[in-house]
């Protein structure tokens, strides 16, 4: 019998790092692990590299192929600023993406170089969670830890850099720092901002290997090491996506995105201008509060998440960390419209169409952004944590008047991570090598009658809580 060939693919993001050990030929998923990850909640949001590191171990190890893949990728959540001395170690926690204390300085580089301008060059118009927002906060607020930093990393970069001794990163990733372009580093900013581009990774092509497992790791020595990428990019690899089929996720960013021919540049900042990790663009909006949003509100009103109602009139914006689509970092969660009759279980399905709004709102946005049409009838892919829910199910179905595809496959991140170690070895592009694993294949729910009122009535009170929502919400 044909030995089996294995890669592993991993998934580093906001709350835990979940592993994946996929048999080449077939796309059956193998071997598992997961480790969670801590994010401090007292005003920033912030996480210990190292302690990425130790769960990428644990979860590779669970996956009980560590010593056997042929090749390993990773793939990390989008933004985070990761700064390290000159022996590798961090200099202080990261800063991650949904931490919005650097709205200020986002602002301060839209005013002085112009959304427009901003777009054009970089595909996006930064809010708090780009990396350059992230950058320009550590040189206001902490002077003396930037001028230690003798390396600036993306998550995915430090943990492969981390496996292979490599300072290396993707296009991916890259595009959401704020200071690439399709030429490269963007000098000028990077010179506005204060930050050395000899700190930064080298952007490997696409489909390029970073390196090899060095010793002391819980890898077999010597495996080939993929570039890896963000996690968005790389569930549109796992999803094996093709241009115009759009996808919904649902965990802790709600983020909507399609692969594009065209490369996006919305000067409204409302869909961010990401590249893929092939040769393509990511359009793509994200919100900051989705499935622990609606997990916190359900635990407010006593209920399990399941537990919801239709009817009634209540709105619920819930802005429980700032938000990013609409940008809008100093907002905080409001209710609004509730009358005697207003039931526990129809505020909690508020909630959901409150989290799930925006992103819907934006989906034509990103479809157009990348140069695919809208009105084409492609199923809207939903993945994620809460994609398994059925009360987020339901809520997609009503705010969307889409058909809804749910992929049996889980964990499509670590998915596209692995799709990228296992082109390495068979020559393929990833996004072919997930097609032949069949990763995008689920039930398809059937469109229902699109929920205009619920959508008017949230569009109507965001726009009225205006005032409420531009002032800060707590001294951060
Ligand atoms: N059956 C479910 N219904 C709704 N939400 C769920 C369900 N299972 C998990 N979740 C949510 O999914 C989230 C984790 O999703 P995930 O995509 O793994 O997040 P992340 O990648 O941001 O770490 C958790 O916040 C959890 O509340
Ligand atoms: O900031 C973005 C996208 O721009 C987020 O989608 C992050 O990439 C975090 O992802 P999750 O941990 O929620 O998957």
């Amino acid at each position: 019998m044909a030995e089996q060939r294995v890669v592993i693919g991993v998934d580093s993001s906001t709350q835990s790092t979940k592993a994946v050990a996929v048999d080449i030929d077939t796309g059956a998923v193998v071997g598992r692990g997961r480790a969670a990850h801590t994010v401090s909640e007292d005003g920033g949001r912030e996480s210990d590299p190292e302690q990425w590191w130790e769960a990428l171990e644990e979860a590779v190890v669970r996956t009980g192929c560590a010593e056997r893949a042929g090749a390993v990728s990773i793939a990390g959540q989008q933004h985070g600023l990761v700064t390290l001395d000159a022996a590798g170690a961090p200099i202080r926690p990261a800063l991650l993406w949904n931490d919005v204390r650097s709205a200020p300085q986002a602002a301060e580089l839209r005013d002085a170089v112009g959304a427009a301008e901003l777009a054009r060059r970089t595909g996006s118009v930064p809010t708090a969670a780009f990396t350059a927002a992230k950058w320009a906060w550590l040189r206001a607020h902490e002077p003396a830890a930037a001028d230690r930093v003798a390396a600036v990393r993306l998550p995915h970069d430090f943990l492969t850099e981390r496996l292979t001794g490599e300072a290396v990163t993707d296009r991916g990733d890259a595009s959401g720092t704020g200071w690439w372009g399709p030429d490269g580093y963007d000098r000028d900013l990077l010179d506005r901002i204060g930050l050395d581009p000899g700190l930064l990774p080298q952007v490997l092509p696409a489909g390029a290997r970073a390196g090899i497992v060095r010793p002391g790791t819980p890898l077999r020595r010597g495996m080939l090491v993929a570039t890896g990428t963000g996690d968005n990019m790389a569930a549109a690899l796992g999803l094996g996506l093709l241009p115009g089929q759009p996808v919904l996720s649902l965990g802790t960013s709600g983020t909507v995105y399609a692969v594009g021919r065209t490369r996006p540049a919305d000067p409204s900042g409302t869909v961010a201008g990401f590249a893929d990790a092939l040769g393509d663009w990511l359009p793509l909006a994200c919100t900051l509060n989705c499935t622990l949003a609606v997990d916190h509100f359900a635990a407010l009103l006593g209920r399990g998440r399941e537990e919801v109602e239709d009817g009634g009139t209540a709105v619920v914006l819930p802005y429980l960390d700032g938000e990013r689509t609409p940008n809008l970092p100093a907002a905080s969660g409001l209710v609004h419209g509730l009358r005697h009759d207003t039931t526990p279980g129809q505020l909690l399905q508020a909630a959901y169409d409150g989290a799930a709004h925006a992103l819907l709102a934006a989906l034509d946005g990103v479809l157009r952004a990348g140069g695919e049409d809208p009105a084409d009838d492609e199923p809207l892919l939903l993945i994620g944590g809460g994609a398994r829910g059925r009360a987020w199910q339901r809520t997609v179905l009503r705010l969307s008047g889409r058909a809804v595809q749910v992929p049996a496959a889980q964990e499509l991140v670590a998915l596209g991570a692995a799709a990228q170690a296992a082109a390495l070895l068979t020559g393929e592009r990833a996004d072919a090598a997930a097609r032949r694993w069949r990763t995008a294949e689920g039930p398809v729910l059937e469109a229902v009658d699109k929920d205009d009122d619920a959508l008017e009535r949230i569009g109507d009170t965001l726009r009225r809580a205006g005032a409420l929502q531009g002032a800060p919400a707590t001294a951060r």
